[in-house]
């Protein structure tokens, strides 16, 4: 009896739901319509003195058993989520974002396909400190057969007091070094007012963590035809990053390769924290090729491998880090960079990896 009796309560119940979805729905639609007139007059959205009026009205009707507080809740809730129904119609779709365009951006460079079904590799030192430095390493990486080179020219450094990059200098030997090895060379430039001179220098101008919400800087690299390599911010959430990404694009350069190099944490053990899942949210919300970033991420040595597999593993479409001839004596980086030797090892246990 008792089970019978429950099972028609439970009927009920049901058919309510249903009334209660098809009213919240009619409702939903009510209020997106005075969201069109509101946006059309330019008056804001939210309006709290009618909420307070709805409120007022439905307790004063409210015969319960919920209390007051409970009905202006449950109200609370549903005016909440209808202004945000009103808001969507307003979200543009990003120009960065997998909606707007579904098949992946495959970022070009000197021969290379970055974003395509092969990873690509990005090596060089941290920083250019002479024309042997940098070739040394620059030789290595011919030998490999790779193609992509980084070098540090413009340095920002926590410190005013660390070394700074050898400057225009430096992208000099750069270009020497790219030309002698048919290289194509990554180099981050700093200045929005440098832009334009470095297209002579670099094949892929790369944006840097400390620069990432430059935006007078992003708009120029925007309109330039030249790719850029962005690299995630500090302590940016992946919508801050996917945001820097659409600078560039809306000023009309599409060519972007996004950079996860590791997020400011509490965690000491590692230089930043290396926040591998950005790569599949990354590849999911976005056609840009996204790349890792093992040194600056870990900080450590013996974490550049087994980071480089968990990225690759992970749908990264590529990997960047830091070889320098002889870390112990670098300018910067000291601690993270490896030496020509175990660039050798690493690089040789990280394809037969992806052989296997
Ligand atoms: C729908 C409106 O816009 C917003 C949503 C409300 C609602 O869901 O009832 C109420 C006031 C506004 O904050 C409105 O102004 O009537």
């Amino acid at each position: 009896m008792t089970k019978e009796r429950m099972e028609q309560l439970r009927e009920q119940i049901d058919e309510i739901n249903f009334k209660i979805l098809d009213l919240m729905n009619e409702r939903g639609y009510l209020a997106k319509e005075i969201g069109v007139l509101k946006k059309a007059q330019g008056i804001n959205r939210y309006d709290p003195v009618r909420e307070r009026k709805m409120l007022d009205r439905l307790i004063q009707h409210n015969d319960g058993p919920f209390d007051n507080g409970t009905i202006e809740h449950i109200f609370k809730e549903i005016f909440k989520a209808s202004l945000e129904l009103q808001e969507i119609d307003d979200h543009k779709t990003l120009l960065v974002s997998r909606e707007n365009k579904n098949e992946n951006t495959v970022v070009r460079v000197k021969g290379v396909r970055i974003g395509d079904e092969q990873p690509q590799f990005i090596f060089g030192p941290c920083s250019v400190e002479s024309y042997e430095q940098t070739r040394a390493v620059a030789k290595r990486m011919k030998e490999k057969g790779l193609k992509l080179f980084r070098g540090g020219a413009f340095k920002p450094r926590t410190s005013p007091y660390d070394f700074q990059g050898l400057g225009w200098e430096g992208l000099k030997i750069l270009k020497e070094i790219g030309e002698e090895f048919n290289l194509a060379i990554v180099s981050e430039i700093v200045h929005p007012s440098h832009i334009e001179k470095a297209l002579e220098y670099v094949d892929v101008i790369q944006i840097g963590a400390r620069n990432m919400q430059n935006f007078e800087l992003l708009k120029e690299a925007g309109r330039v035809k030249k790719p850029v390599l962005l690299k995630r911010g500090m302590s940016a959430t992946i919508e801050e990053f996917m945001l820097a990404a659409e600078y560039i694009v809306s000023k009309g350069n599409e060519e972007i390769i996004l950079c996860e190099r590791g997020i400011r944490t509490y965690e000491r053990a590692t230089r930043n924290t290396l926040d591998i899942t950005s790569v599949p949210i990354l590849k999911k919300e976005t056609h840009l090729p996204v790349i890792v970033d093992v040194t600056h991420s870990t900080g450590r040595r013996d974490l550049l491998l087994p980071a480089s597999k968990a990225a690759l593993a992970i749908g990264a479409d590529g990997i960047m880090a830091e070889v320098h001839p002889d870390p112990a004596v670098a300018l910067s980086d000291a601690r993270q960079q490896m030496d020509l030797d175990q660039f050798d090892s690493f690089f040789e246990q990280l394809i037969s990896n992806e052989r296997n």
